[in-house]
């Protein structure tokens, strides 16, 4: 899988790790669907549902985390277009797990293994994609993209990168939709500036399928969206922040994309929250607003654990090792409401007549604002009350 000098070639890489043309499809496929959502909401009215652990660890979590997301994304095909979350690499604040790229075997030492990592990160995707699941992944190191931007159906840049040169350029050049996060500040304006960047074509030093450097010109990507993450300055998913958003999008000549984070600086980094957050969200859509897309921090079971000394034995299935995550249960009621709130979004715009509204005896039409709705949506749905 290395070349014969030692080096890691992408070409080689995928040669023994290919991406079949079933696969590629679906690849395409979900490339194709976010491209359709985005560009024309009122053809797909859908809500884009970017979901699945803060980062993997374990291939046979994963795999049984996909199986039960596939089987949810059937279930909810008609309202949900469920993408799931493949985070290989982790972005740090200082220090900290880096993710399964750099440290496969879990082993904490500063001890190269990113041939291992890279191997395993690929071969994970592949059996994701392979599933019809489409994929999405933070792309941090554009060193590495190489080696998975063929699997990627959505990349995002993380709150982190939003502002660098480098991460624009990369993403002008990337042929899947991209989703730049406001930055940790909860500034949107590093978020939007990055889409108008990724939007030219630029001159960019790229790594070829051989790994050579080659200059190159990029196309451009109108295929972006912004992500509301929350930050220092607080949380902002309230329905005011998602109308700040889509004015300063449109004051800038874009179409009103935004997606949701219900995690990060939105849950105040308690997964325990992202449930609420999640029906605020519901409650807007439900209301008719024109919310792109959501993002939730989801694992088969919940919340966090550090990385023991002995992974072998001492590591908790299914648990995350980096940010905390709602388990499966939850994860499930989540969804369920934001299904139900796509429903009532389509008879709110149909504004049809009163005997068919509401959809669902969740959605209290007593309820008028977003904030009761949002309360009624918890209290009804046995989702997570959050901490806030
Ligand atoms: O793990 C995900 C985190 O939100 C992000 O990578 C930063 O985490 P940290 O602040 O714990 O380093
Ligand atoms: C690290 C992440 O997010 P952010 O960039 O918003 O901190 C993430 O989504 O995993």
């Amino acid at each position: 899988m290395v070349s014969s000098s030692g080096r890691l070639v992408p070409s080689v890489v995928k040669a023994n790790l290919p991406l079949d043309r079933e696969t590629r499809q679906h690849v395409e496929h979900g490339r194709e669907s976010v491209k359709r959502l985005l560009a024309n909401p009122q053809g797909d009215d859908r809500l884009l549902v970017i979901i699945g652990p803060c980062s993997v660890h374990d291939t046979a979590a994963t795999l049984e985390y996909t199986r039960l997301l596939a089987e949810a994304a059937q279930k909810h095909r008609d309202q949900l277009l469920i993408v799931m979350r493949v985070y290989i690499e982790k972005p740090r604040t200082t220090v900290g797990w880096k993710g399964l790229v750099h440290d496969p075997d879990l082993t904490q030492s500063t001890e190269s293994n990113l041939i291992k990592g890279i191997l395993l990160s690929r071969h994970i995707m592949l059996s994701v994609a392979k599933t019809g699941l489409p994929i999405v992944t933070e792309i941090l190191s554009p060193l590495l993209a190489p080696f998975i931007q063929d699997v990627l159906s959505i990349g995002v840049v993380g709150a982190r990168t939003t502002e660098s040169q480098t991460h624009r350029e990369l993403s002008s050049d990337m042929s899947m939709p991209m989703g730049f996060k406001n930055g940790t500040d909860g500034t949107l304006k590093v978020a939007i500036d990055a889409m108008t960047a990724a939007s030219r074509p630029h001159t960019i030093l790229g790594v070829d399928d051989s790994g050579h450097l080659v200059p190159r010109v990029s196309s451009g990507n109108a295929d972006t969206f912004v992500i509301l993450r929350g930050g220092s300055c607080g949380p902002n998913y309230s329905s005011e922040h998602v109308r700040d958003a889509e004015v300063a999008l449109r004051k800038s000549g874009k179409d009103a994309r935004v997606v949701i984070d219900c995690s990060h600086g939105n849950s105040s980094k308690d997964y325990r929250n992202q449930g609420k957050v999640a029906a605020s969200i519901a409650a807007q859509v439900s209301a008719g607003s024109n919310i792109t897309g959501v993002m939730i921090e989801s694992n088969i079971n919940e919340g966090r654990q550090d990385i023991p000394t002995d992974p072998s034995t001492d590591l908790a299935y299914g648990v995350s090792v980096t940010d905390g995550c709602v388990g499966w249960e939850e994860t499930e009621k989540i969804l369920d409401i934001l299904s139900l709130a796509v429903k009532q979004r389509r008879l709110t715009r149909k504004e049809l007549p009163e005997d068919s509204f509401p959809v669902s005896s969740l959605f209290h039409r007593e309820a008028v604002t977003n904030e009761k709705m949002c309360d009624v949506l918890v209290q009804t749905s046995g989702i997570n009350a959050g901490t806030f």
